[in-house]
């Protein structure tokens, strides 16, 4: 763990600035990243916008063009970030990142080597764990990805919290300066075990690894039981809003005197338990040294 810098904490809880870069919220699934500047004009189906009027407002504010249309004006957080950033490669998503971040035990003050860099998806939420007094240094063996993640930490503010390096992890290990300082290695590789070693030598005792590895096409196969009864709603409450189907039918039964008849039936249908699903296969080791 670093020492506490408090001027490298992370808060868009303040107004807007020329020069910052807001994330324009157009609809639930329309958002770019914008930077602002006093003579900019933002234009879209929703009229123009002049970014001057956007210059003192708080984060989060809704501001309207000369023919009515509205945006918001949203904080660069690394949950927007990761779904507007430009995608360089394949990324890591807020469910897998959340999980990420969470196993691998990363606090504020943590030192987190990360190998590839990528998008830098992953990377800007691993800035923001550790922030303030931590840090996060992220290898890419491709020059151009890692110039390009550069200039993302720039625009979002984190490059005091971030070093991107050129390196070939799987061949050449992570640098000796980081031997027994790591508090968490994170690997998205295609083939991390070629890194295995160098890691054990990076990792502080207790400190923990986690390797990602999707693969070139995902699924989600959710699994989801139901429980069937007849009877009528009255007889099963439905508390949560789990009663899915709710269905009549006529129900062929023999009567007491062994003829066929037909009467009518209610058939209901409740979700049991919740379907889970993922996305890669995570992988989580934590070095101990004295077993
Ligand atoms: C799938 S991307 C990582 C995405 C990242 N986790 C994110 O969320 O944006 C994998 C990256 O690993 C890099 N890479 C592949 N082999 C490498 C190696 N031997 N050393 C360093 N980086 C490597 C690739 O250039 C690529 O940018």
């Amino acid at each position: 763990m670093l020492p506490m810098d408090p001027t490298k904490k992370l808060s868009f809880n303040r107004r807007i600035t020329n020069g910052d870069l807001v994330i324009v919220y157009e609809r639930y699934d329309s958002m770019k990243p914008v930077r602002v500047s006093e003579n900019g004009v933002l234009q879209n189906r929703f009229g123009v916008f002049k970014h001057s009027d956007w210059l003192g407002k708080p984060f989060g504010s809704k501001v309207f063009s000369s023919k009515g249309g509205f945006i918001y004006l949203l904080a660069p957080t690394p949950e927007l970030w990761t779904l507007v950033l430009s995608h360089r490669t394949q990324i890591l998503y807020i469910a897998d990142i959340s999980f990420v971040i969470m196993y691998l035990e990363i606090v504020p003050g943590c030192v987190v080597l990360e190998s590839g860099t990528g998008s830098g998806s992953l990377t800007t939420s691993l800035a923001r764990a550790v922030a303030p007094n931590g840090h996060v240094y992220t290898f890419d063996f491709h020059e151009q990805r890692a110039a390009s993640a550069r200039e993302d930490f720039e625009r979002t503010g984190l490059s005091s919290l971030v070093t991107v390096g050129v390196r070939d992890i799987q061949g050449e290990g992570f640098p000796d300066e980081f031997i027994g300082r790591a508090d968490s290695v994170f690997l998205d590789l295609p083939q991390p075990w070629l890194a295995i070693p160098s890691v054990a030598k990076m990792l502080q005792q207790d400190g923990v690894l986690c390797s990602f590895s999707p693969y070139i096409r995902t699924f989600e196969v959710l699994l989801r039981t139901y429980e069937v009864r007849e009877g009528n709603l009255g007889s099963w409450q439905d508390n949560d809003g789990r009663l899915a189907t709710l269905k009549s039918c006529k129900k062929r039964q023999r009567s007491t005197n062994g003829l066929e008849n037909s009467s009518p039936q209610t058939i209901l249908a409740r979700r049991n338990g919740e379907a889970r699903g993922h996305t890669g296969y995570l992988t989580f080791a934590k070095l101990k040294c004295d077993i």
